[in-house]
């Protein structure tokens, strides 16, 4: 890249190492005022930087996001009068910080890289609150501390043990599950057929088999729904498809599969997938409230929009940013999305719906209102054969997954789904 050509006029000024940070400062302003999610933000916010710094500004901002409650502890013991949530100041020494606590930045490399970010703002004392904590050999608890609403939260719908669960899970990076075709040529534990765990800081890129599109990354519960349809030949409807790990699965099973998803970039995405993968599917940009596919399908994956809350090992983002209006609004898109999707499956045929979501209201909720207003759907339990030594079925058949399951093993994300079979009626596809 011609760096005079590209470099926007506001790093223009910075020395060396600072542009990452205010990258970083930039994604937590993001996340933390306005709401929006690391990946939504980060175009803008690293624009310019080459991709070890854009890497590393992710990277701080995340585990910033990791710890925050821990890191505002200390701030708040040593500074007389507490600074406010929202101030520069406080930004800047948890970037600094985080670095000198989580990733082993010297001190001094921590902190001169970081106070060009206070600008006009008080720089004596993000120093000297910076020095007094480094000189007391202040250290982060060893499992992170949740915020207080998103604990409150996993409190009252699954318990204290599964919120603690949470915070182990939220402390370190979550391991690498790669979904296999064949034989793996990436060595690991395996919990599943086709499935391998990781443990590696090796860009995937870099491991074995990745340019022969031997497999491809998934977390482990995000590979369940596409399983619970297991082999088939005929037609299957992946909706809300992309980036496509469920496409891959699904063709790689042998159905003959259409994806669909209304983001075009996301789309472009899985089509990069297919590709590397050498697997094929009819690929369709559509707003699945208005589309129609014209024929019956005899399965169908609905991997419904969520809240993503179960995702926070790998999106600490989500702990901080969703409420429980987003909550309500991603249920009602989804009680919406879900009867479409059902009056595409034809009788006999399989509807799985899941979610990346701990909230019941996108889950639970949602299938027993579903049954209740559709009689031609039932459940198909979810089978102990069918899962990882260690997870079993809901008595009501479907699968929920929680933090603090298979926690010996590395755990994995948090999840509804649930198999429903189309017993009787017509389909009435357009
Ligand atoms: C949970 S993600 C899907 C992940 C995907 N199934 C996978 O395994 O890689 C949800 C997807 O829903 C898509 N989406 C949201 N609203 C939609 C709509 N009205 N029509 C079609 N797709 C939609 C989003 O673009 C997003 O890609």
């Amino acid at each position: 890249m011609n760096g005079s050509k590209t470099r926007p006029s506001h790093l223009a000024a910075d020395p060396p190492g600072v542009p990452a940070r205010r990258a970083a400062l930039r994604l937590l302003d993001a996340v933390l005022r306005r709401g929006l999610a690391i990946e939504q933000a980060l175009d803008n916010a690293t624009s310019g930087l080459a991709p070890p710094d854009r890497g590393l500004a992710h990277a701080i901002a995340a585990e910033v996001l990791r710890r925050l409650a821990d890191l505002d502890a200390l701030i708040d013991s040593a500074t007389r009068n507490r600074l406010a949530d929202d101030a520069k100041a406080r930004f800047v020494l948890r970037i600094a910080l985080v670095q000198a606590l989580q990733f082993g930045t010297p001190p001094h490399a921590a902190i001169s890289t970081a106070l060009p970010l206070v600008e006009g703002g008080p720089r004596k004392l993000v120093h000297g609150v910076f020095g007094t904590l480094m000189r007391q050999n202040a250290t982060l608890p060893e499992h992170a501390s949740l915020p207080d609403a998103a604990y409150m939260r996993l409190m009252a719908n699954w318990g204290e043990a599964v919120a603690d669960a949470a915070a182990v899970a939220i402390t370190d990076q979550p391991p690498l599950d790669l979904t296999v075709r064949g034989e793996s040529p990436v060595e690991g534990e395996s919990l599943l057929p086709g499935h391998v765990r990781v443990r590696t800081d090796v860009p995937v890129q870099q491991l074995p088999g990745y340019a022969e599109g031997q497999w491809w990354v998934q977390d482990l519960a995000a590979s369940l729904p596409a399983r619970l349809i297991g082999k088939g030949t005929g037609r299957a409807l992946d909706l809300c498809a992309a980036p496509g790990g469920k496409t891959l699965q699904l063709a790689a099973a042998g159905w003959d599969v259409t994806a669909v998803d209304i983001s075009d970039s996301r789309l472009a995405r899985l089509s990069e997938n297919l590709d590397r993968i050498g697997l094929t599917a009819s690929v369709v940009t559509a707003d699945l409230m208005k589309w129609e596919p014209g024929f019956a399908a005899d399965a169908v994956l609905l991997d419904a929009p969520c809240s993503a809350t179960g995702i926070f090992r790998r999106h600490p983002d989500v702990l901080h940013r969703v409420r429980p209006r987003v909550i309500a609004e991603m249920a009602e898109m989804q009680a919406a999305l879900l009867p479409r999707a059902a009056k595409w499956v034809r009788p006999g045929g399989l509807l799985v719906y899941a979610t990346c979501s701990l909230e019941p209201e996108e889950g639970e909720a949602q299938i027993e209102r579903f049954l209740s207003a559709h009689a031609d759907f039932a459940i198909d339990r979810v089978s102990a054969d069918e899962l990882p030594a260690g997870l079993y079925a809901h008595e009501r058949g479907w699968l929920r997954t929680l933090p603090g399951m298979l926690a010996e093993q590395g755990g994995l994300d948090g999840f509804f789904m649930v198999r429903l079979m189309r017993v009787a009626g017509d389909s009435r596809a357009a």
